[in-house]
């Protein structure tokens, strides 16, 4: 080696030949577009390393093959390209390569009645994988919403009932009478229990697909569950909340039996897992409940 050359330390022998699952980096900082939406987001990268002889990968060649994602739309086809690439930059050393691409990805949403609309978002991670000219891709998604007890529903009911009978035992009724009762604070002496719930949903996709269907798959999944969180919100649209929730009472099984079948019928999506978490004010702990489709055979 002379004065100027540069040791390259990932071209020696290992010390101990054994071939690598998986090599890369975690957490590479990166402008993504989405929908024509720039998001910032964090990428892991990395390749199997099948020559157990080599001491180790080349890492630079995958961080500057993630360069081709800031300038375009991210779609399948293009993950597909970069994955590509990190394989054709480790010939005879790699047969696989892996891109997770996570962001919160920020939408904006309507308001119930008012004209008005605020953001909310959505954590969500996009997994592509190439093996053997194999190619699959994996969405997560986070859907936080709102889920009111049915039996805490039906046990304040049964409370407001019976201070309906206290109230107006042995008592002509008016309705004027009832009327008022119910506007005051006896006409509701319980309250059922609501809690800020989270849909955890892993899809895998169709192949060949030319774009990701998340907006589908959030938007699907939000109209089984009902009652998805609101942004900006004025006193009609916390009473149509209000209602909304009413009419929509679920335990967690309930929420998770809706999204199966509504994802069932979302476009793009050939198998998939979801968990759902009813962070409950009931108890310190939560309730929880999941569900799968094709998950074993995709
Ligand atoms: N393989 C490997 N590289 C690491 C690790 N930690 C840091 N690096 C550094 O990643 C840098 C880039 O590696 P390479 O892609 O091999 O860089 P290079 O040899 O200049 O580039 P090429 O000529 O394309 O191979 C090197 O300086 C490595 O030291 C590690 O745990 N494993």
């Amino acid at each position: 080696m002379n004065a100027l050359t540069l040791p390259d330390i990932a071209a020696q022998a290992a010390r101990q030949a054994l071939p690598l699952e998986w090599v890369g980096m975690c957490g590479i900082a990166l402008p993504v577009l989405f929908d024509g939406q720039r998001i910032g987001a964090k990428a892991d990268a990395g390749v199997s390393l099948d020559d157990g002889e080599a001491r180790g990968i080349h890492m630079s060649r995958l961080y500057l093959a993630l360069e081709m994602l800031e300038q375009e739309n991210l779609t399948p086809a293009l993950m597909r390209q970069v994955l590509q690439r990190f394989l054709d930059s480790h010939d005879g050393l790699s047969s696989s390569a892996y891109l997770r691409i996570h962001a919160d990805l920020l939408l904006k949403r309507p308001a119930l009645i008012s004209p008005l609309a605020g953001w909310k978002t959505y954590p969500v991670s996009i997994e592509a994988r190439l093996k053997n000219a194999m190619f699959h891709v994996e969405l997560k998604i986070e859907v936080p919403y709102s889920s009111t007890c049915p039996c805490s529903a039906a046990l304040s009911r049964q409370l407001i009932q019976q201070q309906f009978i206290d109230d107006f035992a042995n008592r002509q009724l008016q309705h004027e009478d009832i009327l008022t009762w119910l506007g005051s604070s006896k006409g509701i002496v319980a309250t059922p229990h609501s809690q800020r719930s989270t849909a955890q949903l892993q899809l895998r996709l169709d192949d060949f697909l030319d774009e990701l269907p998340l907006m589908a798959a959030i938007n699907d999944a939000e109209a089984a569950l009902g009652t998805a969180v609101q942004t900006a919100v004025k006193r009609a649209d916390e009473q149509a909340f209000a209602l909304a929730n009413g009419q929509n009472l679920m335990f967690c099984e309930d929420a998770a039996r809706r999204l199966n079948l509504a994802l069932q019928r979302s476009p793009g999506i050939r198998a998939f897992q979801l968990r759902v978490v009813h962070a409950e004010s009931l108890h310190a702990h939560d309730a929880v409940a999941e569900s799968r489709w094709n998950w074993e055979a995709a």
